[in-house]
């Protein structure tokens, strides 16, 4: 095997650039894939750093469009702007309209619109947009010229848009315009599996560091409210000042690098014992054996390594819970 195909298999990517190894990652992959090639819009769910952006561009790729992707980050447009920076403008369309300007709708023909924290859009500009978003036509600032917007809105937003509809802060047409297909992209901590992989793609990509499997397992339980990019600013961070090579737990503490200053496995039995569990030890040792051989697909020698036990013990565990099932 060769280093690229190496790497493609320890770093498995669901869509183009999207990283992950998760059950249901997999399935919005394949989602996404069957939506990509159609024209209608969508709307992409998600907290902050779990990879809006990426999805967008990954849409974009697979949609096979011929034009380019524009982005834009729908809180970071000034008000009295709106206008010129969607539609564009003709030379003397305003004080300053010095030469004649294409806008995003022009710049996206043929291509993705992509509109970021869409929620953060002022109602006045809900409506503008609503309006090309129906006729599919616009006209720039100062020009009777009118021109037809052919792109795909891929429209993005961390909070959820259903509550700021019911508190009217967001039109009702303009939403069911930009969600014909929804895509709800789940934070890092449900989906942990994801963890040491995504660590150890960055610190590979850093080729500076490695990460140690007890630090690994440290990052897997920490709590990573800024998602992936926290992700990914802790290891690009670990990359310049760690002092060795391999990097362990102890060295993540040291630099104060996860959150948490008592051990993974003391935080996990902590929230254990606080379950309302009976038999919890049999319960959770069940539950860890049927949850890595689901991740593995089934794989027992793979799943015996990824809890650190012998193939057997998961062989005989296994047989025991099927005779239990078979007698019930
Ligand atoms: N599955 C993934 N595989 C590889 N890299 C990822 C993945 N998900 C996110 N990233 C990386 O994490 C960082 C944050 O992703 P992105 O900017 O797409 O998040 P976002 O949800 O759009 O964030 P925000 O809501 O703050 O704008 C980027 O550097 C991106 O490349």
């Amino acid at each position: 095997m060769d280093f690229k195909s190496d790497f493609a298999a320890a770093y498995p990517e669901i869509l183009p650039g999207v990283i992950s190894q998760n059950v249901g990652m997999k399935k919005i992959a394949e989602y996404i894939e069957k939506i990509a090639v159609s024209d209608g819009a969508v709307f992409l769910h998600g907290d902050t750093g779990t990879g809006k952006e990426l999805f967008a561009r990954a849409i974009h790729r697979l949609s096979g469009r011929s034009g380019q992707l524009v982005s834009v980050n729908c809180g970071a447009i000034p008000e009295n702007l709106f206008e010129s920076l969607f539609f564009g403008h003709d030379k003397g369309a305003f004080t300053g309209a010095d030469k004649k300007q294409h806008g995003f709708f022009h710049q996206a023909n043929q291509g993705t619109l992509f509109l970021d924290e869409i929620g953060e859009l002022p109602l006045i500009h809900q409506a503008k947009l609503l309006r090309v978003l129906e006729s599919r036509q616009f006209s720039r600032l100062g020009s009777s010229d009118v021109e037809v917007f052919s792109g795909r809105i891929v429209s993005a937003s961390h909070v959820d848009l259903r509550d700021q509809v019911d508190q009217r802060q967001f039109r009702e047409d303009l939403w069911y315009r930009l969600n014909l297909f929804e895509v709800v992209i789940p934070p890092l901590q449900q989906r942990r599996d994801d963890i040491p992989l995504l660590a150890q793609f960055f610190a590979r990509q850093s080729q500076r560091i490695r990460l140690m499997p007890c630090a690994l397992k440290l990052m897997q339980f920490a709590e990573w409210p800024g998602n992936i990019r926290q992700l990914k600013n802790t290891v690009d961070k670990l990359a310049v000042l760690a002092d060795e090579r391999h990097v362990t737990s102890q060295a993540l503490r040291q630099l104060n690098m996860c959150d948490s200053d008592i051990d993974w496995a003391s935080k996990v039995a902590m929230e254990i014992i606080d379950m309302p569990i009976h038999n919890k030890l049999k319960t959770i040792h069940d539950a860890l054996i049927e949850q890595a051989v689901m991740m593995t697909q089934g794989n027992k020698s793979e799943a015996a390594r990824l809890l650190g036990v012998h193939r057997k013990v998961i062989e005989r565990r296994l047989a025991q819970i099927q005779n239990r099932e078979v007698s019930v």
